[in-house]
């Protein structure tokens, strides 16, 4: 069986190409970057290590790398023939590999080739869903036509920690112990894959909502706190009691919209929290505030992991959820000069202020409830650095 993965990176080789390799497809890694390529067609295997007391090596093979910059013919025919597709190269880069999948796969339809499924594991709701609608825009009406008929893109979620990596070897990748994969089974197409470690279910939006604001919430709160009161890293952050004590906060209030809207009670989420602020605590990883809170504008977004649960719970609460409003302050403030998108959106404050910046970035309005306890909460943290 024949895999194409896209996204050579910490998840696609710490976790997705590993389980792929595992369920015993031959992993085509796809990517840009010239130097893990190579390193992948050169030694043809690599190693995971399990951040824990075991210190456990898993060793990856079968496998090999295409330059989708170099070669992208190698990439269609790799589409052509591919048992499974899937991608981790985060949401903003979907609407870039959409070109070259499109091409695949309208080649792919000149055969007699079997259904195939495309996944997109990345943070977000609808990532597949995306990815389609950006490969549609991109094929012929015909194609545009008989696609839905042979191509599946179920929807996603994934979750396992896997920081900035540095090993002698590039290739080399720790990842903590858990993992979870969960695919929308309604949205596949043909036979169901058999990939110990990725689970089905027949509606991915409770499992989504609650991975995505809880632990994707979770961490993008303790890591914008943590850049913001000057640590390094994310246990450091959690190891101050006050930090720790807001991130319980802004976990309470999204925990509030899950459970309102989902059938998981209330001793079973706090539960899951507990188990969630255990793995950012693991001791065995070290992992950098500013890898966590990488992609501010994205992150402020009006769909992702720190306005949409504070706006839900307005929805459904009817309070001032304070914690989760005085985390998307500190995103606000969030100015790395080494983060692309931090640096916009500082140049977007100085131009425009945080009112207008709410409104650019979140889809905020100044009559927004939110938008006034987030203006409230930048001037508090302003003044405690
Ligand atoms: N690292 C983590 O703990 C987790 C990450 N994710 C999600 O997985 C996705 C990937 O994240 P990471 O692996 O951490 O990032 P990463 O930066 O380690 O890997 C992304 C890879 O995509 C490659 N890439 C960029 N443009 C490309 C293109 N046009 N074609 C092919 N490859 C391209 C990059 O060269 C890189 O190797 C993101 O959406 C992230 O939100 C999800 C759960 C956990
Ligand atoms: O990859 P993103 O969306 O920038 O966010 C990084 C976050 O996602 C995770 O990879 C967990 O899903 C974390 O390690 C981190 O919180």
């Amino acid at each position: 069986m024949k895999a194409v993965h896209f996204g050579a990176g910490n998840i696609g080789r710490g976790f997705i190409g590993l389980l792929l390799s595992q369920a015993d497809y031959h992993v085509s890694f796809v990517d840009v970057n010239d130097q893990v390529i190579d390193a992948i067609n050169d030694k043809q295997q690599y190693n995971v290590l399990l951040a824990d007391e075991s210190g456990e090596e898993i060793n990856v093979t079968n496998m090999s790398g295409i330059n989708s910059m170099k070669d992208p013919e190698a990439v269609i025919d790799a589409i052509v023939e591919a048992d499974i597709i899937t991608t981790a190269v985060g949401a903003s880069i979907l609407p870039i590999i959409a070109d070259l999948l499109a091409k695949g796969l309208t080649k792919r339809l000149e055969t007699a080739n079997a259904p195939v499924n495309v996944i997109a594991c990345e943070n977000m709701i609808g990532g597949s869903t995306l990815l389609k609608d950006e490969v549609m825009k991109k094929v012929t009406p015909e194609v545009a036509n008989q696609l839905p008929t042979r191509v599946g893109f179920p929807n996603a979620a994934v979750d396992r920690i896997v920081p900035n990596q540095s090993h002698e070897d590039i290739l080399t990748v720790s990842v903590e112990p858990y993992s979870e994969w969960v695919v929308d089974q309604s949205m596949m197409i043909g036979d169901l894959p058999d990939i110990k470690g990725m689970t089905l279910v027949p509606s991915l939006d409770p499992f989504i909502e609650r991975k995505l604001f809880t632990v994707n919430t979770g961490h993008a709160v303790t890591a914008y706190f943590g850049y913001h009161y000057g640590y390094e890293t994310i246990k450091d952050t959690l190891e101050d009691k006050d930090v720790l004590a807001l991130v319980k906060g802004a976990l309470k209030e999204s925990g509030q919209v899950i459970t309102s809207k989902f059938d998981f009670t209330e001793a079973e989420h706090a539960n899951y929290i507990d188990k969630i602020l255990g793995r950012f605590l693991n001791p065995y990883l070290s992992d950098e505030v500013t890898r966590v809170a990488r992609g501010p504008l994205r992150k402020l977004g009006e769909n992702d992991r720190l306005v949409r649960p504070a706006r839900l719970y307005y929805e459904l609460v009817n309070e001032e959820p304070t914690h989760l409003a005085k985390a998307i302050a500190a995103a606000l403030l969030y100015d790395f000069k080494e983060d692309d998108e931090a640096v916009k959106l500082q140049t977007m404050v100085e131009a425009e202020g945080y009112e207008k910046t709410l409104e650019t970035v979140s889809n905020l309005t100044a009559s927004d409830a939110l938008t006034t306890s987030v203006l409230a909460q930048v001037e508090a943290l302003k003044k405690q650095k």
